[in-house]
């Protein structure tokens, strides 16, 4: 049976440029353009030329896309004046955009209140300005705003409105959800009667996120006849945001009702490249992606309870709704206090160490982590500190160098030119094969200075540490209740009393070769968890790169 085409319309550069906080320059834009290219989105909106000097500038040099229509868009003319006349459209048309899409007003509260026009006014703005844009070879679009808000007030006037762009040559008519406050059951309907009152219309759906049913909205408008939809990647776009496009291509492609009944532009690549792609966005806009992204995000297909690691690893649909690797995603195995025996010989796994499950050092190996959660410990995000502890069980991992002391100092003081400054300092002693050495590091702050006189001076194994860079750090300040506080490195598995607030520190280092990891520390004093990711992280970088053992500490 052949499949009904579904066109897939993004507008992450126009309506995600409303996003509050997003501000994309032109070369930003130019590389999303071409990210949804490259995975099979039919349009590319590339923002509102005449707006603003970046669209400007982006519509007059546009990118080289391969498959998607680049699309422009603006608004009816303005009152008053004909479409000839339209500076507005004007700035359209002298575009080189094969597409354009223009928003106009179905809702007669808006045509009153926004426009201050009479009713077939508008109407007649909307005929006009679709018919001038069809008659310039353009592929012309109505943004019906606040249609489904306009259908419920006043259901005659809304489908005026959307009649006239269609009779003037409006290849789509797209109905918007502009406030997003419109459900499922309503859209599913409001849709329906649309498809039916005009036959042969081409619809789409604009919906925006203000109850969290923009993507279940979405669905329902396809499921009764829109043809094209709209969103934005990561669901960027005004106040809460657009359809996300990213989860709608997932449940479009790998959904069987969806998959089997429509064909979309998502290639086979195209869709293992969507977590790519939205983190590609992500990355652009220098925030950190959401681990709860449907399909995308690093929590997608983490398994953390017991009941479930147990079932996945026998099988993984037995809690996984789709492959992560056909959306580009990976699977993790969580450790934590939900953890059972199966999470940590998957974890084990992983990491290249196989146990038989009735080996006893399985058990106290359990017994580590959840002692160690409770005192704080997380090793969901900082799998190289688990890698150290499971070794360290298992006797595995040998002394490298000895830190006999540290001093961290802070100074607030004037300088020579009579600015006021923070400085820190730190120095370090520590011991390689009983040679005593003794580092000075400065920083911004006590952990940067710390760091710095860590991996100034580790005698033989200084040539390991020497690509090693912390590139982010995250403190989150834990209330334990009546847990315990920890002191020190060596008081770890100490139990005290008292409630204090300890610290956990989670430290993403990286290396000349690529490579990250996560290690973690935790301590009521912020300098002592700190040291104890940052040795975790150098303890984990000899170990991998296979420095030879040290003699451990001098008597
Ligand atoms: C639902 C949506 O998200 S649509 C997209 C919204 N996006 C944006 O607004 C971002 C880009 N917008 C802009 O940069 C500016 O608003 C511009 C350049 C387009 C217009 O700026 P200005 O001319 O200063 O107008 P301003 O933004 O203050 O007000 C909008 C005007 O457009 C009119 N207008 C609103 N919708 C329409 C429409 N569909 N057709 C014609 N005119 C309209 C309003 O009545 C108002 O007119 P008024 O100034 O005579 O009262
Ligand atoms: C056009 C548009 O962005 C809206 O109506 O929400």
């Amino acid at each position: 049976m052949s499949r009904e085409r579904l066109y897939l319309f993004d507008t992450t550069l126009r309506d995600g440029a409303q996003t509050r906080g997003v501000d994309f320059s032109v070369e930003d834009k130019r590389a999303i353009a071409i990210a949804l290219d490259k995975i099979g989105v039919d349009y590319v909106e590339g923002g509102w030329p005449g707006a603003n000097p970046t669209d400007t500038a982006f519509f007059a040099d546009p990118p080289a896309l391969k498959r998607a229509t680049f699309t422009a868009f603006g608004m009816t003319r303005r009152p008053g004046r004909s479409a000839d006349n339209d500076p507005g459209l004007a700035g359209l048309t002298g575009t080189a955009a094969p597409a354009i899409c223009i928003v106009g007003k179905s809702w007669d509260f808006q045509v009153k209140v926004a426009l201050d026009i009479p009713l077939h006014e508008n109407v007649e703005i909307i005929g006009d300005s679709i018919a001038h844009l069809a008659a310039k070879g353009r592929e012309a679009m109505l943004d019906a705003e606040h249609f489904f808000d306009g259908y419920k007030a006043n259901p005659a006037y809304a489908m005026e409105c959307i009649r006239a762009a269609w009779a003037a040559g409006a290849k789509w008519v797209v109905l918007c959800d502009t406030n997003g406050g419109t459900l499922p059951h309503e859209v599913e309907r409001i849709v329906a009667d649309v498809a039916d009152a005009v036959p042969g219309i081409r619809l789409g759906i604009h919906a925006h996120n203000d109850t969290e049913n923009a993507v279940a909205n979405s669905l329902a408008a396809i499921r009764s006849g829109a043809r094209q939809v709209q969103g934005t990647l990561n669901g960027l776009g005004e106040r809460c945001g657009n359809a996300n496009l990213v989860s709608l291509i997932g449940t479009l492609c790998l959904k069987p009702d969806f998959a089997e009944r429509f064909e979309t532009g998502i290639t086979q690549d195209g869709l293992r490249h969507l977590t790519q792609t939205s983190r590609l966005l992500d990355e652009i806009l220098n925030r950190s992606p959401n681990r709860h992204a449907a399909y995308v995000g690093q929590a997608a297909f983490a398994h953390k309870g017991g009941l479930h690691v147990s079932a996945v690893l026998k099988d993984p649909r037995t809690y996984e709704h789709v492959p992560p690797e056909s959306v580009g995603n990976e699977r993790h195995v969580l450790i934590s206090d939900q953890a059972g025996k199966s999470n940590i010989l998957a974890r084990l796994h992983d990491v290249g160490i196989d146990l038989d499950p009735k080996d006893p050092r399985v058990d106290r190996l359990l017994e580590t982590v959840k002692e160690r959660e409770y005192l704080g410990y997380s090793y969901d995000g900082a799998d190289a500190s688990f890698e150290l502890m499971a070794r360290r069980v298992l006797g595995q991992i040998p002394d490298y160098f000895f830190v006999e002391s540290f001093k961290v100092l802070v100074e607030r003081r004037y300088n020579a030119r009579r600015e006021l400054v923070t400085v820190s300092e730190a120095i370090v002693r520590t011991q390689v094969d009983g040679n005593k050495l003794l580092s000075v590091g400065e920083g911004n702050g006590p952990v940067n200075a710390l760091d710095a006189a860590l991996r100034q001076d580790l005698g033989k194994y200084q040539r390991y540490i020497e690509d090693l860079e912390l590139v982010d750090f995250k403190v989150r300040i834990l209330q334990l209740g009546n847990a315990a506080a920890v002191s020190g490195p060596a008081s770890v598995d100490r139990w005290q009393a008292g409630t204090g607030a300890v610290t956990r520190v989670l430290i993403e280092n990286a290396d000349g070769q690529g490579n990250r990891w996560f290690t973690v520390g935790v301590s009521p004093n912020i300098v002592e968890a700190s040291f104890q990711a940052l040795t975790d992280a150098i303890v984990y970088k000899l170990y991998r790169d296979g420095a030879p053992a040290g003699t451990g500490p001098a008597e």
